[in-house]
């Protein structure tokens, strides 16, 4: 299966196209843990994960912000003690994009080498 960690994000812009049904019944699958949430009516990728404590949470925070900048796709971060909330969407289209998938896989595949 090809894996989504090995794909580059895209440069989006108002005219990219969002993820179809049947793009998401595809994807999602490959990130499992990941929730499919709406807020203000758009869908968008959450998940939490748990840490030691709030040094390691803000490690991971900062690993994922590292990657934001080099694919140039961000997330929302969220860092309390033990634990981050890691939310992916694509505001310029204010949907999910391919994109997204990519980013959470790859966050997955961050957090499961720093674990
Ligand atoms: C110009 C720049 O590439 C864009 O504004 C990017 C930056 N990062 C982004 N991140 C996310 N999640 N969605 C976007 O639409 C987005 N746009």
């Amino acid at each position: 299966m090809a894996t989504l960690t090995q794909e580059k994000c895209s440069a989006c812009n108002k005219q990219s196209q969002p993820a179809n049904a049947e793009e998401i019944a595809e994807l999602k699958p490959q990130i499992p843990e990941w929730n499919l949430i709406e807020v203000e009516g758009e869908p968008r990728l959450q998940r939490t994960y748990a840490f030691k404590n709030f040094k390691e949470a803000l490690a991971f925070t900062n690993q994922i912000g590292h990657l934001a900048e080099a694919e140039g796709h961000h997330p929302a971060l969220l860092t309390e003690w033990g634990k981050v909330t890691v939310t992916w969407w694509t505001h310029t289209i204010s949907a999910l994009h391919r994109n997204d998938f990519i980013m959470a896989a790859k966050t997955d595949e961050i957090a499961s080498s720093a674990n």
